[in-house]
């Protein structure tokens, strides 16, 4: 199986999963001098507000929230997106340590962490599991944690990581709005793009936040607490470092909102 040590990480995925070597993979190195400022971009525009988020878990590869994406309460639209999208989950990536640990870059320059807001396609697709195989099926929206001051809300989240610690635990988690984690602009750089882990399935309209938010190293701690490994494994491996280093742009154009 696949994941982020030195056998099993991105640079063995290919060999499972060919489309890693593809056209269209993420993440990327965005470069703000080289984006496409598009007037025509409209804003983005999210409706968390009946959020309806069910579990947290741990899949093995990162801290999952799961939403009920029954129908559209939860959605994105607007930007570069023609539907609403509809959220399914959010998870992070991280470091083992400050400066690395986020999967798009800027400019070079890694964040120690980075969210991710999954939306499908419900107006095209029948499931999310369809949606993920087509090329406009997904809307991922992309956040970089820095560390800085404590963040307000996030504490919702880790607090609740002791009981998700081991691979294939999971809890209620009922009642949070991801609302909460957004920075204050949502200005954003978008191209296309895939899954970040395998299958790697170049499927993904990516909207990466410019605006990061801050959380605090203790915070941050806390997700290395979790492991990569089942309670019933002997071998106990720290979760983190769990991200994918850029990939090639292919002639890809990352366009900016204004
Ligand atoms: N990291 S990401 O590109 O936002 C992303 C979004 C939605 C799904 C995935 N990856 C997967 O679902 N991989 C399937 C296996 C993971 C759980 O075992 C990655
Ligand atoms: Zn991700």
């Amino acid at each position: 199986h696949w994941g982020y040590g030195e056998g099993d990480g991105p640079s063995a995925w290919h060999k499972n999963y060919p489309v890693a070597q593809g056209s269209r993979q993420s993440p990327i190195d965005i470069i703000p001098h080289q984006a496409l400022q598009d007037r025509s971009l409209g804003p983005i525009v999210l409706n968390y507000d009946h959020c309806t988020s069910i579990n947290i878990s741990n899949n093995g590869h990162s801290v999952v929230v799961e939403f009920d994406d029954s129908d559209d309460r939860s959605v994105i639209q607007g930007g570069p997106l023609d539907n609403p999208y509809r959220l399914k989950q959010f998870h992070f990536h991280w470091g083992g340590k400050g400066c690395e640990g986020s999967e798009h870059t800027v400019d070079g320059y890694g964040y120690a962490s980075e969210l991710h807001l999954v939306h499908w396609n419900a107006v095209k697709y029948c499931s999310f599991g369809e949606a993920s195989t087509a090329p406009d099926g997904l809307a991922v929206l992309g956040i970089f944690l820095e560390t800085g001051d404590d963040h307000r809300w996030l504490h919702m989240i880790t607090d609740a990581l002791y009981m998700v610690k081991f691979k294939g635990s999971g809890t209620e988690f009922k009642g949070f709005n991801p609302k909460c984690l957004l920075p204050s602009s949502l200005h954003y750089w978008t191209y296309l793009g895939s899954l970040t882990t395998p299958p790697l399935h170049e499927s993904v309209i990516w909207i990466v936040l410019k605006e990061p938010i801050a959380v605090s190293e203790k915070q941050l701690g806390k997700f290395r607490l979790l492991l990569f490994t089942g309670e019933e494994e002997d071998q106990r491996t720290r979760m983190e470092n769990n991200f994918r280093p850029p990939q090639p742009l292919k002639g890809r154009k990352v366009r900016s909102s204004n």
